[in-house]
């Protein structure tokens, strides 16, 4: 190792951290290591003349630094375009040391080399990633040098890193978001992806598409009486069965609990489907063996049949589900089909559907609002409106319960112009008391943006209200964006020119591509709250919201960090350049007449306190 350049920080693969698993299309891949980031660089000897380094530079002009070998092909260091050339950009310099070798150079005050990170080539990125982002993140710039064995392969750089991790973590999210964990089985998320394109399909082809609604009897005494996790064995069991009962093209998914679906896909014929419905009720006859226990797990089964009985998703799911609960009330263990008479019964659901129908046309629904405040001066920007049920048996009933069922039901539609009359109401209210002359942001689902005439719908409410567009902000998903293009991008283009601004909710977990945002009239992105936990000690999640802050920097759009809970969180994404954040550390969800006390006292508090 020479004494001339710099020491490098050498890592090996043998980090702890290397556990990691790279999840896609729901099959466990082994972790990338920086083997797949390989660039080939040439690179210089210790005796290279600088002048030879300097025409490379200016060959190259994005070549950020290059890698300097001994004899036995180990780094010893690195050369950083920068510094190199700002030291021979003087004429002087030029001359007197143009033929010296590079090691002869650190004699000089005025060079500065770059301190080399080096990476065996079987060390995972995340390790990589933690390292940089330990030394502060200048390796993401110049890059850094991978060897086998401690002999030099060549280089990667700091977006390749950045690309294959924010890839990784994307396909995580969407391993978490659209698959069962107990079973590893599509979620009810992913089903309905599936049998939406499914249908589609159909109706290209003019084929079938069947759903067997599957549930199985009296689970909940297994569960009860044998404990967690017998009912999780037997679970597992039965999903073993129900693969081999179903076609090798079928999707088999878990919906919760000890609800499945087989979805079958380009079918011609309905007795298709009664056979593979008959097979699962047969599969479960024998019993199940776990844990030294023999028992019996019948299964009822009903289906339903596109487009015959159903041309929309929600229903056609309803309807085999009502069938089920037909061959339930019929003995159990047998299938039933779909048919006209049959009643569409499911108690709970069916309960809570109306129930929710009565909130909105009564006055169960109330608002609740989040502040949205200034990382730096903690100065309140806006708040976020969020909707709360006061059940009048149930209590308090968080949205996560009830919106699902609100959007399935089509109810999402008159919720959310309740939703959007209620925060246009409270923003009046604080525009008459002087009190809060601040943004509010209201949560806009896909349903309601594709009902005809929602510009106008909106723009009718901002003038009943005689509010100040530009106090408006709603809220979409990334999922909003990515059906429909043209007609929703025609939508969101009236919405802007009445004067509202638009942000992107939970940004990052879509799982879509970038190119809409340039498409999109965007105003704002919110990193979703699953980046910012403990972000201060996940690498991935730093890199991903850091990678989002740039990005909403170069494409001038503002940035809110949601779900913040740590003085820690805080100080990370106020440091990379985060204006605004979200999050139980400057207040929860709070009634809105807490929301101005909270304005007088608590944000002293914060004020102080951070
Ligand atoms: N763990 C943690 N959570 C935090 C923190 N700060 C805020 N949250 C919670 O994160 C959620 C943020 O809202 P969202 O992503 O729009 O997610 C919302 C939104 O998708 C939906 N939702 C709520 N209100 C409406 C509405 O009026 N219309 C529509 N369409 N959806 C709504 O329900 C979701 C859940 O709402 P909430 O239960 O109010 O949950 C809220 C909020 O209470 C924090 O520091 N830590």
């Amino acid at each position: 190792m020479s004494s001339h350049l710099p020491e490098p920080a050498v890592a090996s693969g043998e980090s702890p951290q290397r556990q990691f698993v790279f999840i896609s299309d729901g099959r466990l891949q082994e972790a990338p290591t920086v083997r797949h980031l390989l660039n080939f660089l040439s690179p210089l000897r210790a005796e290279t003349p600088c002048q030879k380094v300097l025409e490379r530079f200016l060959a190259q002009p994005d070549l950020y630094a290059l890698p300097v070998i001994d004899k036995e092909s180990r780094p010893i260091g690195l050369v950083d375009r920068r510094s190199f050339i700002e030291f021979f950009s003087k004429q002087y310099s030029r001359e007197i040391f143009g033929r010296r070798a590079i090691v002869e150079l650190d004699s000089y005050d005025e060079y500065e080399s770059a301190n080399p990170l080096i990476v065996e080539d079987s060390c995972s990125v995340e390790d990589v990633a933690q390292m940089i982002i330990d030394a502060g993140m200048q390796h993401m710039v110049t890059g850094f040098i991978v060897v086998s064995g401690g002999n030099y392969l060549g280089v990667a750089n700091g977006h390749d890193l950045l690309n294959i991790i924010t890839q990784r973590k994307q396909a995580e999210l969407h391993y978490l978001a659209h698959y069962d964990h107990l079973t590893g089985l599509p979620n009810r998320m992913l089903l309905a992806d599936r049998l939406e394109r499914a249908c589609r399909d159909a109706e290209r082809k003019n084929s079938l598409v069947a759903v067997l609604f599957i549930d199985i009897d009296r689970f909940k005494q297994i569960n009860d009486s044998l404990g967690h996790s017998v009912g999780d064995a037997v679970l597992r069991k039965v999903v073993e069965r129900l693969k081999l009962s179903a076609r090798r093209a079928d999707t088999v998914a878990r919906l919760g609990g000890d609800e499945f679906v087989i979805l079958m896909e380009s079918l011609d014929d309905q007795a298709d489907v009664d056979l593979v419905a008959q097979r699962v009720v047969e599969a479960m006859r024998a019993p199940i063996e776990v844990f030294g226990h023999s028992l019996v797990a019948t299964v009822s089964v009903g289906s339903s049949l596109y487009p015959a009985d159903d041309t929309e998703i929600s229903p056609l799911l309803a309807k085999a589900d009502a069938a089920m609960y037909e061959a339930k009330a019929r003995g159990r263990n047998g299938f039933r089909r779909y048919a006209a008479g049959t009643a569409m019964y499911n108690p709970a659901r069916i309960a809570l559907e109306n129930d929710l129908r009565k909130a909105i046309d009564g006055d169960e629904l109330v608002l609740f609002f989040q502040p949205q405040v200034d990382l730096v001066t903690q100065e309140i920007r806006g708040v976020e409106a969020l909707v709360r049920w006061r059940h009048p048996q149930r209590g308090l009933v968080s949205p996560i319960h009830f919106i699902p069922v609100a959007e399935e039901s089509g109810l999402i539609v008159p919720l959310g112009n309740w939703v959007l009359c209620a925060a246009l109401h409270q923003l009046r209210q604080w525009q008459m008391q002087e009190r809060l002359p601040v943004r509010v942001s209201i949560n806009i689902s896909a349903l309601q943006l594709r009902q005809g005439g929602f510009a106008r719908y909106l723009a009718e409410q901002i003038e009943a209200y005689a509010i100040d567009p530009c106090l408006i902000e709603l809220e979409l998903t990334e999922s909003v964006l990515m059906h429909n293009v043209e007609g929703v991008l025609q939508t969101l283009h009236e919405i802007k020119a009445l004067g509202v601004s638009l942000a992107i909710d939970d940004f990052g977990t879509g799982f879509s591509s970038l190119s809409y945002l340039r498409r999109f009239p965007i105003d704002r992105l919110k990193i979703d709250q699953s980046f910012v936990r403990d972000i201060e000690r996940t690498p991935t999640n730093e890199s991903i919201a850091r990678a989002i802050v740039a990005l909403a920097n170069s494409l001038s759009l503002d940035i809110v960090a949601e779900g913040i809970e740590t003085p820690a969180e805080k100080s990370v994404l106020e440091h990379m350049r985060c204006s605004e954040g979200q999050g139980y550390l400057f207040a929860k969800p709070l009634p809105a007449e807490e929301i101005v006390n909270w304005l007088g006292v608590s944000r002293k508090e914060l004020l102080l306190s951070y």
